[in-house]
């Protein structure tokens, strides 16, 4: 199953990039023999000022078409890492050639958008910085794949 993290917002080079490059490596690596994977991110920005509504539109036309789409979002549903692993897995196991995790801009993920979801994912009730998420989801995604391989990374 293969993963776009699309994303509003262009990141520059910088600590964050170097923790999302290297994570992604790393569960792209772990991933393989189980069927998950390559994960890339997808960015998207509206130049024209359109807000949430035109971000929208960018996001839909960056995931691909069937994808599970999941939006990241402080109301959505806080799971536990195997919790997450085992969605991952269960996606997989559905055929799921795809899987869209949408993370939004300073304004959120619009309604609309956030409406046409199979799942929207949270990291809790705080609002955290849209590039610090990124950080944060490419990490759990190494972490679900280690444990769907049985790794020692992730301990209870
Ligand atoms: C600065 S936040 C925008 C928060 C905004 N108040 C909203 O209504 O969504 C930018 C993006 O980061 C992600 N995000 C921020 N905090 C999050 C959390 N606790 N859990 C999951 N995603 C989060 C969401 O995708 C959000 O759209």
């Amino acid at each position: 199953m293969r993963i776009s993290i699309c994303a509003v917002g262009r990141l520059r080079a910088g600590p964050e990039k170097t923790l999302i490059d290297d994570y992604l490596t790393r569960f792209d690596r772990t991933g393989r023999a189980l069927g998950l994977g390559p994960a890339r991110v997808v960015e998207v920005e509206d130049r024209k000022g359109g807000g949430m509504g035109a971000e929208a539109g960018l996001l839909r036309r960056a995931a691909p078409t069937g994808a599970v789409l999941c939006t990241l979002d402080e109301r959505g549903k806080a799971l536990s890492s195997p919790e997450l692993a085992q969605r991952l897995g269960a996606w997989r196991d559905q055929g799921r050639g795809d899987l869209a995790l949408v993370i939004g801009g300073a304004d959120g993920i619009d309604p609309g958008l956030r409406a046409e979801a199979d799942m929207a994912l949270s990291f809790g009730r705080m609002v955290w910085p849209h590039m610090l998420v990124r950080v944060m989801l490419a990490e759990q995604l190494y972490r679900a794949a280690t444990i769907l391989a049985g790794g020692p990374y992730h301990r209870d």
